[in-house]
């Protein structure tokens, strides 16, 4: 069993006030026996392209990357630390730090693909003015083994799940900012996709929602099992979803339904 804490947090355009309410959440996640926590994407920062390059910072020696790893050793937590702007030379990145419970960098994932959507009468918004783009599959080593971490946009793209669960890992984490048009409409949907796919726990952490804020996030943050079954989702409002995860029930999906060894790779 693994207790994660999903905290979805009201993001605000103070920095300061952002790094307080996560170091409050993640206090009361260890304290509620949380062993990993997860924060949302663009946490420190409202999530807006004209925003990103003033709250950019360098990895690690930035102000919330100092912060994050003097929290995670505070509480003895993993921590998948949401996605802050990153400052690399002169470019721009939407990053994932994740933490060990010492508060030393285990890995970071950037952004693979940039959220550029047009949707008529909803939403339009374009990362890719402002972002470089990420190369890599995230996947970090944990006690109760393979882990992976994509950044919001990137649970589209099935591939980049699928290499990571061919690569071992047996739980995703999606530190993630859907709105009000493409949350209700696929939101669910590609957790459970996601998770039914490849037999495996996807979890998503969403900040809470600001219906006066330039991009009003859909919240919702949830726990999809190996089943495809959401084990429980927050509503709009900031709250703590914890749930405990037993990884016995990967291999017991994958025996019930043996879609994982049946695959054809010699046909697609
Ligand atoms: O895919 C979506 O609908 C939302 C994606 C998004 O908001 C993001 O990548 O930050």
């Amino acid at each position: 069993m693994l207790r994660i804490a999903l905290c979805q947090m009201l993001v605000t355009a103070n920095k300061q006030e952002n790094l307080d309410q996560a170091a409050l959440m993640l206090e009361k996640a260890a304290r509620d026996g949380a062993q990993l926590a997860v924060l949302p994407e663009m946490f420190n920062c409202p999530y807006d392209i004209h925003c990103f390059r003033d709250y950019a910072e360098t990895i690690p020696s930035g102000e919330t990357t100092v912060r994050l790893a003097e929290l995670a050793q505070a509480h003895k937590l993993f921590l998948v630390g949401g996605s802050i702007p990153e400052l690399a030379g002169e470019l721009l990145y939407n990053t994932c730090v994740v933490f060990n419970p010492r508060g030393e960098i285990i890995v970071k994932h950037q952004k693979v693909h940039l959220f550029d959507v047009c949707v008529k009468n909803g939403i339009k918004f374009t990362e890719s003015e402002v972002l470089a783009p990420g190369n890599s599959a995230t996947i970090f080593e944990t006690p109760w083994g393979k882990f992976g971490v994509e950044i919001c946009y990137d649970i589209r793209f099935p591939e980049l799940t699928r290499k990571m669960a061919k690569n071992g890992a047996n739980v995703v984490f999606v530190p993630a900012a859907f709105n009000m048009t493409t949350g209700p409409a696929h939101w669910e949907l590609l957790f459970c996709s996601r998770a039914l796919d490849n037999q495996i726990f996807m979890l998503g952490g969403s900040p809470a929602r600001d219906s006066q804020s330039s991009y009003v996030a859909y919240g919702h943050s949830l726990a999809v099992d190996p089943w495809g079954q959401v084990m429980a989702q927050l509503d709009e409002k900031p709250g703590i979803l914890l749930v405990d995860l037993d990884l016995a029930q990967i291999n017991e999906t994958r025996e019930a339904i043996p879609v994982w060894r049946q695959r054809r790779e010699d046909l697609y």
